[in-house]
């Protein structure tokens, strides 16, 4: 039973394929820190563990070729210390990984859960130093020769992101990785014996379709424009013009879309031996599977920016193999071809900038090389050769994916898990044979692909990819893991392929497809229509209803849902009304509440205006009443300065009189003086003592003017001032009568009150005569009296029995009447107090 357990402890659930068969795997190659002494005894199990093929009646049981490869480190890396010793080569099947500081890994082993270092055994590790060439020959190479004999063979990559994956299965141009060097091996085999007429076409998983003459042109002009697409970076020799490539070394007529072929070449060749009579044609396709969905990337891209790409459907055909139909599949004649079908896909391919890798495959790539083996004209077998680059295993938060990228990756992590379970179902029902597992190949529409080469069709073959950093070192040992699985998958293969995998060339009734080059149309259709009822995703159509029922059953149906979709309006009316209403009835409240907040707001806010209002009014009073005040001390002038100033006024008038009345007699003087100007005029005959006189005159009364005018200016300013000082002195008289009023009405309430006062100390005195009067008097009743002496009660209790008492003698009655006496003077008495 697989089993799902979080192995990072950040969220992100692995598939941990079979626990039970992982810790018997695993745990023997666990390795204690403090016991790296036992290492070689855990070496001769995983050695024991890769245990070597066999072969039993007719089928050869082989292990899963699983290869190790541990990528250089990169100059960012090692600046950023990545290097930990995390990896470590023990020899050519073996490898340790020792958890470094700050992993998971480490922490949950301190804590005695799990173990530091681990030790994983793989069929060949291939160091950082070891280049592509020598890959090549170490792995797959020999696959690449089974291919050729006619056996299906599947490689795929697996790892984390940035681990090497996409560089181990294409490389660069100038470092080329595994598929082209495979398309070399292939092409260089197939020299000379290329089979270039393109009428025989794949088709379906592993059969094969003739095309009319019609259907070839379509082909080539297919491939003439997909190779238009990289145009601009294509040899303008070698594909605008079609005609042969000669200088090609993989194979000299391997660009003629014509029918000039090299059937010169073959036929030369044919005459040698008559092996030398099998032909070969290549087809090639690409595809991609994201987010769930599969997607030809020898499809042009949509045009229009928001239109999506069309996905493809999986199908099966009638011998339960997977396909997927509609794919392009293109004919190519020679690596070159095949490389730039390779560019042009990748082109299309789903790829993202991501934290950890820059360009990194968003989806799982399947680059598929289909052989069609001839002799003479007839088809053989046809074989197929799948190198997949996965998608890489990451982790959600290190790799900083959000959005689009999220989803991307959920996807990526959902089809390898479904991997993983395949692969550890595959490896349990090994294991024990009695037993036969459900094995989820449908569940993905990856391992719906693989199906075919796991269940014995093919060799398939998994290459590891690590990189040696520490940040990465949790998710590097989750693939470890997977691959210890993976390992332990046998395969069992026919061990004559040759026969098991010939094509379906025969319709149900038996009859050949092709006869002789010629397309039998009756088996087609009948092989067709199987197909077509065998299609997975139409699988509704295999009903044996007739028709009419089945129109029946569609009514019906449509009624139905007719009646469900009514049924669901309703329904979501309602619960819309609902929702209206209790949103309606909530805004109301909350309209409610809110108004009333607003007007205790307003309220408040109106008295802290008032508030303020007043308090700005009274400090306007005090600060009137202040400058008031000091208004009057500034003009304020001492009673005898003002009678001095006065007096000096009085001198000053009589002086003026003075002077006027001088003036006057000058006047009348000069009435008979001539003027200044007249007296120099004179005659001569007017005496020089006159003409002095004159002149001393004239000056006088200039002087006299001039004083006159300065005292009368003085006369005026000190007038002003007597206005202002009378202005003042009316303004003091008057704060002055204010001032005097009100301590008059003080005067008048002290007296008042001093009456009063007066009033109840007359009151008292008689109040206190009238209680000596009765004192005597009681003294004088009770010497008088023959009765025992009474208890003393005290006056006032006394006083109430004889005024209370029926008895109608004198004595009481007087005490009534005192008493009503003395309560009405105190009433009169106390009014002005009320
Ligand atoms: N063996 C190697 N030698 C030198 N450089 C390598 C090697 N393997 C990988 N690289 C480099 O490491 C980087 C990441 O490699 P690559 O893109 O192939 O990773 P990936 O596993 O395919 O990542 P993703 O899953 O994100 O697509 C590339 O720049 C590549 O050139």
């Amino acid at each position: 039973m697989s089993t799902l357990i979080d192995l990072t402890g950040e969220g992100i659930v692995l598939l941990h394929p079979d626990l039970d068969a992982m810790e018997s795997t695993c745990n023997e190659l666990h390795v204690c820190n403090s016991h790296k002494e036992g290492l070689s005894d855990l070496s001769t199990i995983s050695s024991i563990v890769s245990a070597q093929s066999e072969t039993v009646g007719g089928t050869e049981r082989q292990q899963m070729k699983v290869y190790l490869r541990v990528r250089p480190f990169s100059k960012a890396e090692l600046s950023s210390k990545e290097d930990q010793g995390c990896v470590v080569l023990e020899s050519a099947q073996t490898v340790l990984l020792q958890a470094p500081r700050g992993s998971a890994t480490l922490k949950i082993s301190e804590k005695g859960i799990g173990q530091a270092i681990h030790k994983f055994s793989f069929s060949q590790i291939f160091g950082s130093e070891i280049g592509q060439a020598d890959f090549f020959e170490g792995t797959i190479k020999s696959q690449v020769h089974d291919y050729l004999e006619g056996n299906n063979a599947l490689i795929f990559t697996y790892g984390v992101t940035n681990a090497g994956k996409t560089h181990t299965i294409q490389g660069s141009h100038k470092d080329p990785g595994l598929l082209p060097q495979a398309l070399d091996v292939i092409f260089e085999h197939v020299k000379g014996k290329q089979y270039d007429q393109m009428d025989m076409k794949p088709y379906l998983s592993s059969d094969v379709q003739f095309l009319d003459p019609d259907q070839v042109k379509q082909e080539k002009s297919v491939k003439a424009a997909l190779f238009a697409l990289l145009k601009e970076e294509i040899d303008q020799p070698s594909m605008v013009s079609g005609s042969p490539n000669n200088s090609s070394t993989s194979s000299a007529s391997s660009l003629s879309f014509s029918s000039v072929s090299y059937d010169q070449t073959v036929d030369s060749a044919d005459t040698v031996v008559e092996k030398e009579r099998y032909r070969f044609c290549i087809w090639v396709s690409f595809y991609e599977i994201y987010n769930e969905s599969v997607y030809d990337l020898l499809q042009p891209l949509p045009s229009a920016k928001n239109k999506k790409r069309s996905a493809l459907r999986v199908c099966e055909d009638g011998t339960g193999n997977s396909y997927v139909r509609d794919l392009k599949c293109i004919n190519v004649q020679n690596s070159e071809e095949a490389c730039r079908i390779l560019k042009i896909g990748n082109k299309h391919r789903s790829a993202a900038s991501t934290k950890l890798n820059q360009s990194s495959s968003r989806s799982h790539s399947i680059f598929t090389i289909k052989l069609l083996k001839f002799y003479g004209s007839e088809v053989q077998r046809i074989s197929e050769l799948s190198l997949c680059d996965l998608a890489g295993s990451e982790r959600c938060n290190k790799t900083k994916t959000f959005g689009e990228r999220l989803k991307e990756a959920g996807n990526i992590n959902n089809s390898l898990l479904i991997l993983g379970k395949c692969i550890a179902a595959l490896r349990h029902n090994h294991s024990d044979r009695t037993k036969n597992n459900y094995i989820p190949f449908r569940e993905s529409k990856l391992t719906r692909l693989f199906q075919p080469v796991f269940c014995g069709k093919g060799r398939a073959c998994m290459v590891v990819n690590i990189n040696q950093c520490a940040s990465t070192y949790d998710e590097t040992l989750h693939v470890m893991r997977f691959s210890a699985v993976a390992k332990q998958v046998v395969q069992i293969i026919p061990t004559k392929p040759l026969e098991s995998l010939t094509p379906r060339l025969m319709g149900r009734d038996g009859k050949r497809f092709v006869k002789n080059g010629v397309i039998d149309g009756e088996a087609l259709d009948s092989y067709l229509s199987e197909e077509e009822l065998l299609d997975e995703e139409d699988e509704a159509e295999m009903s044996i209803l007739p028709q009419e029922d089945l129109l029946n059953v569609i009514e019906n149906l449509k009624e139905k849902l007719l009646a469900e979709r009514r049924k669901n309006l309703v329904q979501e009316i309602e619960i819309r009304k609902e929702m209206g209403d209790a949103m309606l009835q909530q805004l109301m409240e909350s309209e409610e509440l809110r108004s009333r907040e607003m007007a205790e707001l307003k309220e408040s806010y109106d008295e802290k205006l008032d508030n303020t209002f007043e308090l700005y009014k009274d400090a306007l009073k005090d600060h009137a009443y202040e400058c008031a005040l000091k208004r009057i001390e500034d003009q304020y002038v001492h009673v005898e300065k003002f009678f001095a100033e006065e007096e000096k006024v009085e001198e000053l008038k009589r002086k003026l009189a003075e002077a006027d009345r001088r003036l006057q007699s000058c006047a009348q003087a000069w009435a008979v003086v001539p003027t200044m100007e007249s007296a120099t005029q004179c005659s001569p005959e007017v005496p020089s003592a006159d003409l002095e006189r004159c002149k001393r005159l004239y000056e006088a009364k200039c002087v006299a003017e001039n004083l006159c005018e300065r005292k009368a200016e003085t006369i005026k300013s000190l007038e002003k001032k007597i206005e202002e000082l009378s202005e003042t002195l009316q303004e003091a008289g008057e704060s002055f009568m204010e001032k005097s009023s009100e301590i008059e009405t003080l005067r008048n309430t002290i007296a008042g009150q001093g009456h009063a006062i007066n009033g109840l100390r007359r009151d008292l005195a008689e109040k206190e005569t009238l209680v000596s009067s009765l004192r005597e008097e009681l003294a004088n009743l009770s010497k008088g009296s023959p009765c025992q002496p009474k208890v003393r009660k005290g006056l006032l209790a006394n006083l109430k029995e004889s005024v209370t008492s029926p008895r109608k003698g004198p004595l009481s009655r007087t005490l009534r009447k005192s008493v009503r006496a003395t309560t009405s003077s105190s009433t009169t008495k106390k009014k002005p107090f009320q």
